[in-house]
């Protein structure tokens, strides 16, 4: 087919799903511009309400309610009432997360949690396994924590895990989709898997908490934990959460106890007695602008169910992958995105040579994707905002730049 043909097609094909899309209407509820933006995998746009209601927690709760926001306010209790929000969106029942602190932060409390919880039961538990192909930060976090418990660290990769479980393996630390290559991994089977050699797993869901279905209490998740200023679109910086499964609560011992998860905070007491419940993973002072900024970010969620949000990411990514195929040259990238949607997240990592380049020229046409090191780019799609309009556009600039 000529080019312009194909344009004409590609271009009648996006407006056609654009117009049968259901989450269409949600877009109008963020802060958008012409751009097309395809970097919520890294940073979630910014809804719209979000401004007026920080605008509220200053002026009114600190600027005239001062210290009696802690409790008329509500911000003493924001931790577990915003996991709880965000506890649907994650398949969980209400009382098992906890909002606060930094992924990084909770990786820590979830690992370290996970191996007391296995030597709890078995003393000789000394391995903890981790994806060697991790983000960085959970890489780092599990080392340390290996070394401070007396474990060995087992980099291997996600598919090696079944292998290497055993009598000695304590915890795992997991990603639910990898945050380079937006490969969705196994869960169920996974966690299954770990079960069954009597050990612990930690879940790290960043790239898939508000992209598509997790089911963490439908397949016995241990813990796990996730950042919220990505497809929860909560702001920079937002804070994280904790999830323990509702029958490990008792047993959590977190290794970082504040006066937030005493179980009597404000009896200044000098041992310290866990909180129970999800309540144990909180630490010190929550950051409230942050938090209450993420809990009216989290009001664009209302009446979206997840299954039709994974719906059209897979429509998006589909359709993202086919336009690539038409407009861009061959040979010129490869997807490093597994094309069956089992085991795709909600983005589309391409090689590419020149990649940081390629993205530099691509931000410069209104197309703002990211690069990562060395040679990918990445496009990340967020159902609640990104249409099929914005994925032709896209694909048909990286094809002029690429030409
Ligand atoms: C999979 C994954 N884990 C952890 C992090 C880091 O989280 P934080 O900066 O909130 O500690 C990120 C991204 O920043 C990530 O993609
Ligand atoms: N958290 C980030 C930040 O503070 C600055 C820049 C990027 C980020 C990210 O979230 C990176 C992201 N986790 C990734 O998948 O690469």
């Amino acid at each position: 087919m000529s080019e312009p043909s194909i344009r004409a097609e590609l271009g009648m094909r996006a407006e056609k799903l654009d117009g049968a899309d259901e989450l269409a209407a949600k877009r109008a509820e963020f802060v958008l511009d012409d751009v097309v933006y395809l970097d919520g995998n890294s940073l979630g746009a910014l809804p719209a309400a979000v401004p007026g209601r920080v605008e509220d927690v200053v002026r009114r709760q600190w600027g005239e309610l001062r210290i009696r926001s802690w409790t008329e306010g509500g911000w003493w209790t924001a931790p577990e009432r915003i996991g709880d929000r965000i506890a649907p969106l994650v398949g969980a029942a209400a009382g098992q997360i906890v909002v606060g602190d930094s992924t990084s932060v909770n990786v820590f409390k979830a690992v370290v949690g996970a191996v007391r919880l296995a030597r709890h039961g078995d003393a000789a538990r000394d391995e903890i396994v981790v994806d060697a192909t991790t983000f960085p930060t959970d890489g780092y976090i599990a080392e340390s924590a290996a070394r401070m418990t007396g474990c060995t660290l087992r980099p291997v990769t996600p598919a090696e895990v079944p292998g290497v479980l055993g009598k000695r393996t304590a915890a795992v630390l997991l990603n639910h989709v990898d945050y380079r290559t937006g490969r969705l991994h196994d869960l169920p089977a996974l966690t299954a898997a770990v079960h069954e050699a009597g050990a612990y797993v930690v879940w790290d869901l960043c790239h898939s908490a508000g992209a598509l279905q997790v089911g963490l209490d439908a397949h016995g998740v241990d813990l796990a934990v996730g950042c919220t200023y990505k497809y929860l679109n909560g702001g920079p910086g937002s804070p994280a959460y904790l999830y323990v499964r509702r029958e490990l609560q008792d047993r959590f011992d977190s290794p970082l106890p504040g006066w937030n998860s005493h179980a009597e905070p404000f009896g200044m007491r000098p041992d310290f007695a866990p909180a129970p419940g999800a309540l144990r993973g909180r630490v010190g002072t929550p950051d409230i602008l942050s938090m209450l900024a993420l809990e009216a970010a989290l009001d664009v969620w209302d009446g979206v169910s997840v299954e039709a949000v994974r719906a059209k990411s897979l429509a998006l990514t589909d359709f993202f992958l086919r336009c690539v195929g038409e407009y861009v040259p061959e040979g010129r990238v490869e997807s490093l995105t597994p094309v069956a949607h089992a085991e795709r997240g909600s983005q589309v990592a391409l090689r590419c040579e020149d990649a940081g380049d390629v993205m530099k020229r691509l931000i410069e046409r209104g197309v703002v994707g990211d690069f990562r090191a060395p040679d990918v780019l990445r496009f990340g799609f967020t159902p609640l905002y990104v249409g099929f309009a914005d994925v032709e556009r896209a694909a048909r600039v990286l094809g002029e730049v690429l030409a």
